[in-house]
């Protein structure tokens, strides 16, 4: 089967983004896992497949599978780029999409950013797929020896986002699989580590569950913004410096959508046989 794709990126977080007829027509897992292989395969972060649309007033539906071939719910950079994919193929300003973590806007800006609607993030630990007996800001969660504090946050996705004081020294590499299969999350989770420059500006690394740490995380942003606020460390709109780019989030508060803009890069487009 010839499979014809786009290569694209938000802040280095790379994907290939294709069409699939219905489900029937979407590789399996073990297929996609070496199709992300950086060294035997095409190399990317997430694969991205736009389906018919599922919803009434949607435009397209896509489901995100990470480079370990497991699907997930959401993902932010990758909303940005089917929505501007799409967005340009309809001649469109806007799109409503929709996926498994549920529906997302989108808007093509005219500086040629993207801005996209990640919904209300939800701090319920059911949501998060975290083993806690009741909701709290903060929980401490043994690894090892050591006693961590971290907030969990669904964006659809689960996140797990711990304060560092400098991310350059942040332990990524070690802290990032522990927490990612802790035992209390049901799903594995994502992980994040927040370095508060000002009320105003973070800077962000990400573990991200099915890849290990990427350039950018777009709902990691969005879940380490929410986090943030809600501990009264943040303002309502804050730029997210990540290893590969820069983010703004705005999020209003409890019970508002928060939105995401940045960039969306077509890299090149392809075909690969399976
Ligand atoms: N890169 C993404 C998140 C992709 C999914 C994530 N790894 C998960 O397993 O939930 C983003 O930009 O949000």
């Amino acid at each position: 089967m010839l499979l014809r794709f786009t290569k694209m990126h938000g802040l280095g977080n790379d994907f290939i983004v294709f069409d699939a007829p219905s489900d029937d027509a979407v590789p399996d897992g073990a297929a996609l896992k070496q199709l992300a292989d950086r060294r035997t395969g095409i190399g990317f972060d997430q694969a991205l497949v736009l389906l018919p649309p599922r919803a009434k007033d949607t435009d397209v539906y896509y489901r995100i599978f990470n480079a370990d071939g497991s699907e997930v719910e959401q993902c932010g950079n990758g909303a940005r780029c089917v929505g501007k994919l799409v967005a340009e193929k309809l001649a469109r300003q806007d799109l409503h999409m929709d996926s498994l973590g549920g529906r997302v806007d989108v808007q093509l800006r005219k500086d040629g950013l993207v801005s996209v609607d990640m919904g209300i993030p939800d701090f319920t630990p059911a949501a998060v797929g975290f083993d806690a007996t009741r909701e709290a800001d903060v929980y401490p969660l043994r690894v090892g020896e050591s006693e961590l504090q971290i907030s969990a946050v669904s964006m659809g996705n689960p996140h797990a986002v711990m304060r560092v004081p400098s991310v350059s020294e942040a332990p990524v590499d070690t802290l990032g699989p522990a927490v990612e299969n802790h035992p209390r999350f049901a799903n594995r989770t994502n992980v994040g580590f927040l370095e508060v420059v000002s009320r105003t500006h973070i800077r962000l690394r990400v573990f991200e569950r099915g890849v290990g740490e990427t350039l950018a995380c777009g709902t990691g942003a969005c879940a380490a913004v929410a986090v943030g606020r809600r501990l009264g460390l943040l303002d309502e709109e804050v730029t997210v410096d990540a290893l590969g780019g820069r983010l703004v989030i705005r999020w209003p508060g409890p019970g508002e959508h928060l939105w995401m803009t940045g960039p969306a890069i077509t890299v090149f487009e392809g075909t690969v046989t399976l």
